[in-house]
């Protein structure tokens, strides 16, 4: 029987069925501070011991600061939560990343970046936008924290089987427009929870134009829309990113491996439940007007006006979310003033997306009411672009140049937004409160990010682009 990529994934790591469920061997854990204590804590409590500890990867990432190495920086909640890491990673002889290491950052970010994460495997990892590893070919998943517990007992996890969604994306991406407005367009189309209880597969022309950095944009925010995964096929493009790094198999063994994951593909007629189609020649940068991913608009378009029945659950939200936003119904999204910038998180922190960023600063200056921040996902990143300039170019516009971290992705470290605060932000996710109380977020692509930076406002960055010699 044809089979999908998916399919393929879950057929190879089954152990066995429970209930009716799946048990599936789990090839890549990654840690991190916030979801892992209280499993360690269990596995304690039953005097048990980390099944595969080589396979289990630690970072530190949520809690830290990103303008100081000092692990008590942020209180001593985070100060705890972090050394807590340090020593259930010493006691089980887990491989820890920590502030200041040359290979720490998101944990997203690191990971793929090291070679730690193959074609074909399974990834999984306490935190819900471990999708972006199915950019590599992948079956990626968040987990919660028992589960995490599972994973360090036993390298297996219980599964339900999902559907299967393909997305073909075809076409040629405008000037201004990237991965991050492809994703946004996709949330717009089918909505906040159109892909929920599927896996979506990616493909398309699009896609396969998309270096590597830009499919994990893409994969990242598949949980946006509810999705279980996102994953793409492996391709030369993937071949090329993994050849030479740290943790990828080298020489006659990178050729063997190539050989067998050239083989991941869904065949010609495998079945999906659900397929959607985009043409990206025709999209426009993409900005998120409300308090949903889905609720996102092209930047030359009005925000929607309210259905005409204000009975509905829709229109109610969409009241809601323009309350919260304070915007109003057929306003201009591109009017709307913005106190902060972020260009940061495990969605748009690649040197690609700083490189992207950088573009649009050249020569301009960050607007005097805006507060500007650039928190490379890596200390590689960071190392990467200060080799490149980028970080002087960022620094000589008027941006903080940070240490990696998820920084002001969420209110969880030393950068929370203030009630009233509008940022225009490259993370992934919007609902209330998410970069602090009161405080409002656009989502856009890491270019947006810098072209509102520059004027103080969000702005059709195809204009600043264009205006460059
Ligand atoms: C803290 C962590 C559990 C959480 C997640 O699972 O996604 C965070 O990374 C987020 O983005 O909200
Ligand atoms: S950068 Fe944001 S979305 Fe990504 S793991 Fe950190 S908090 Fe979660």
């Amino acid at each position: 029987m044809p089979k999908t990529l998916y399919d393929k994934l879950w057929d190879r790591h089954f152990v066995t069925s429970v209930d009716g469920d799946g048990l599936l061997y789990i090839d890549r854990h990654l840690i991190h501070e916030v979801t892992s204590p209280q499993a360690f804590d269990g596995l304690k409590q039953f005097n048990r011991k980390v099944r595969r500890p080589d396979l289990t990867i630690a970072t530190m990432d949520h809690s830290i600061s990103t303008q100081s190495t000092s692990l008590d920086a942020c209180g001593p909640k985070n100060a705890l939560q972090l050394k807590t890491l340090i020593k259930n990673c010493q006691v089980n002889n887990i491989v820890l990343y920590p502030v200041g290491d040359s290979h720490q950052g998101i944990v997203h970010v690191m990971g793929p970046e090291m070679g730690l994460i193959h074609p074909g495997m399974t990834v999984v990892c306490g935190d819900s936008h471990t999708a972006t590893h199915g950019a590599l070919g992948t079956l990626a998943f968040g987990i919660g924290t028992s589960d995490v517990e599972h994973v360090l007992a036993t390298q297996t996890i219980r599964q339900t089987k999902a559907k299967n969604m393909r997305v073909n994306f075809n076409g040629e991406l405008p000037e201004g427009v990237f991965a991050k407005d492809m994703i946004l367009a996709l949330i717009r189309e089918i909505g906040h929870d159109g892909a929920t209880g599927f896996v979506v597969e990616y493909s398309g022309d699009a896609i396969s134009s998309l270096s590597i950095e830009g499919r994990m944009t893409i994969c990242n925010m598949s949980i946006e829309a509810g999705a279980k995964a996102g994953m793409i096929a492996p391709d030369d493009v993937t071949f090329r990113y993994l050849d030479g790094k740290a943790f990828s198999p080298k020489g006659e063994k990178f050729e063997a491996m190539k050989a067998a994951w050239s083989m991941l593909f869904s065949d010609v007629d495998a079945k999906f439940d659900k397929t959607v189609d985009i043409d990206v020649s025709r999209l426009s940068p993409q900005v998120t007007w409300g308090t949903n991913p889905g609720q996102v608009i092209g930047i030359d378009e009005a925000v929607p006006q309210l259905p005409d029945s204000y009975s509905d659950g829709d229109s109610s939200a969409m009241q809601k979310a323009l309350h919260y936003m304070d915007i109003n119904a057929g306003q201009n999204i591109g009017d709307v003033a913005i106190s902060h910038v972020f260009i940061g998180s495990c969605t748009n922190s690649r040197i690609e997306d700083l490189r992207e960023a950088a573009a649009v600063v050249l020569n301009g200056q960050v607007a005097e009411q805006v507060k500007a921040i650039v928190v490379p996902g890596s200390m590689r990143v960071k190392k990467l672009a200060e080799e490149e300039g980028l970080d002087r170019v960022f620094i000589n516009a008027g941006f903080e140049w940070r240490l990696p971290g998820c920084s002001m992705c969420l209110g969880m470290n030393d950068d929370v937004l203030k009630e009233g605060d509008r940022c225009a932000s490259t993370s992934n996710r919007n609902f209330e409160g998410r970069q602090g109380r009161g405080a409002r977020t656009h989502l856009v692509s890491p270019a947006m990010a810098a072209g509102a930076a520059l004027k103080g406002k969000l702005t059709d960055v195809r204009l600043l682009l264009r205006r460059q010699p």
